[in-house]
């Protein structure tokens, strides 16, 4: 049988160890990742609870029991919140003060109930699996899940089940019965404990490493100014849907848009102004197109955007629905879009498919601008535009 205490000490040091892992990890993170800190905090925190609860029997019942459960209620608390900071949805104000009115509950009951460990037990464990339930809620009803996320969840819902059934079966156990009585329940919840720690931590530092590997990818795919795609995302996109349509025999349109005469508006506003405009734009665009649309960042105020399973017809309407929703912001100053429409032809590459629309927008651009334009039938080298 494994000696209890030697699992509650060793539960301390992984504690401790995370926490550093933690500590250094944070140091290379950008600050728009948040809850780092508490989750720093959150395994050191758990650290000096199990320090604590090692040295039961040699320091007295109020530190062991008292301030051990005490500081492992506050480490569950610290991790939660790290959790809630880190998805973008701190703890609201009401969740806050709950979890303090309960951290000091269970120094009061801790101090009043010293001596009776099946209460202790009962009291903490159902508080202590009623903010791990609450935390794997939390990661689990992140929209968008990862095995970080999975493993976060699955780590935190396992040891909250674990720490209620010992709650549970705690009021049935033998009088003399102590942390580190040798039954199997208690060694299950040490071993709970020390891996729940551990695994938490490690869920945290991957879920950490997740966001930023996100982060890195959405600067590299995404316009800094706009949120459009690059270019370079635009064409890997194309290439994608326009083999996609191929396979499956499914149309696909592309839109080349242009805001017309902006540089009159940069001229006459300033560059800032103009960045503001180009920034309105998407934002519209975006509110305008439905997934699996995406659009793109073709270069300076020109944009295309990728269709997939529309022909000519719907194509058209989304353009004039793209135009008549540009612009539109009062505060900025009035301007147009013009816009090209192309679908793909069989043996079509994608240059030649955008080329076409260009040509589209070429026609939209003569015929006067702020309008859309087909793309003419005939294949041919694209014209130049004014
Ligand atoms: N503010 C701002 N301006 C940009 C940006 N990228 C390109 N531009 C400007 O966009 C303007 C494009 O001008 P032109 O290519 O002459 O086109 P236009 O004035 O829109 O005229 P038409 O396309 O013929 O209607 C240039 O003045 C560029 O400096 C940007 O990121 N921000």
């Amino acid at each position: 049988m494994l000696e209890l205490r030697t699992i509650s000490g060793v539960t301390g040091v992984m504690g401790c160890l995370m926490a550093l892992v933690m500590f250094f990890q944070r140091r290379s993170y950008p600050p728009t990742i948040h809850g780092l800190g508490h989750w720093t905090a959150a395994p050191l925190l758990a650290f000096a609870s199990a320090v604590l609860f090692t040295l039961r029997g040699v320091v007295p019942a109020l530190l062991s029991a008292g301030l051990a459960n005490a500081l492992l209620f506050a480490a569950a608390a610290t991790f939660l919140a790290g959790s809630c900071r880190f998805f973008g949805q701190p703890l609201p104000a009401r969740a806050t003060a709950l979890l303090w009115l309960a951290g000091a509950a269970t120094l009061v009951f801790m101090s009043l109930f010293s001596g009776h460990y099946g209460w202790r037990v009962l009291f903490m464990g159902l508080l202590l699996s009623g903010v791990g339930a609450w935390h794997a809620a939390v990661v689990w009803r992140q929209p968008v899940h990862s095995f970080a996320t999975r493993f976060t969840g699955t780590v935190l819902a396992i040891s909250s089940t674990i720490t209620l059934a010992r709650a549970v079966s705690a009021p049935f156990a033998p009088p003399q019965e102590g942390l580190f009585t040798p039954a199997p329940m208690q060694m299950m919840y040490l071993l709970g404990l020390a891996f729940g720690t551990l695994l938490t931590s490690i869920g945290t530092v991957l879920m950490a490493a997740e966001h930023l590997r996100r982060e890195l990818e959405r600067l590299i795919t995404h316009d800094s100014l706009t949120g459009a795609l690059t270019r370079r995302a635009l064409f890997t996109t194309g290439e994608a849907e326009l083999a996609r349509a191929r396979r499956q025999g499914r149309p696909l349109a592309v839109l080349m848009l242009d805001l017309d005469h902006f540089k009159q508006i940069n001229d006459a506003h300033g560059h800032r102004v103009g960045d503001r405009v180009l920034v309105d734009f998407v934002a519209r665009a975006h509110a305008v197109l439905r997934r699996p649309a995406v659009l793109g960042r073709y270069g300076g105020e020109e944009f295309v955007a990728l269709l997939p399973d529309t022909d000519m017809g719907q194509a058209l309407a989304v353009a004039e629905r793209l135009r008549t929703s540009a612009c539109v912001d009062a505060h900025l100053p009035p301007c147009s879009v013009s816009i090209g429409v192309a679908t793909a032809l069989p043996q079509d590459t994608l240059d030649a498919l955008i080329n076409r629309a260009d040509a589209g927008l070429y026609e939209a651009k003569a015929q006067g601008r702020n309008r859309v334009a087909q793309a003419p039938a005939a294949d041919g080298p694209p014209p130049r535009r004014h």
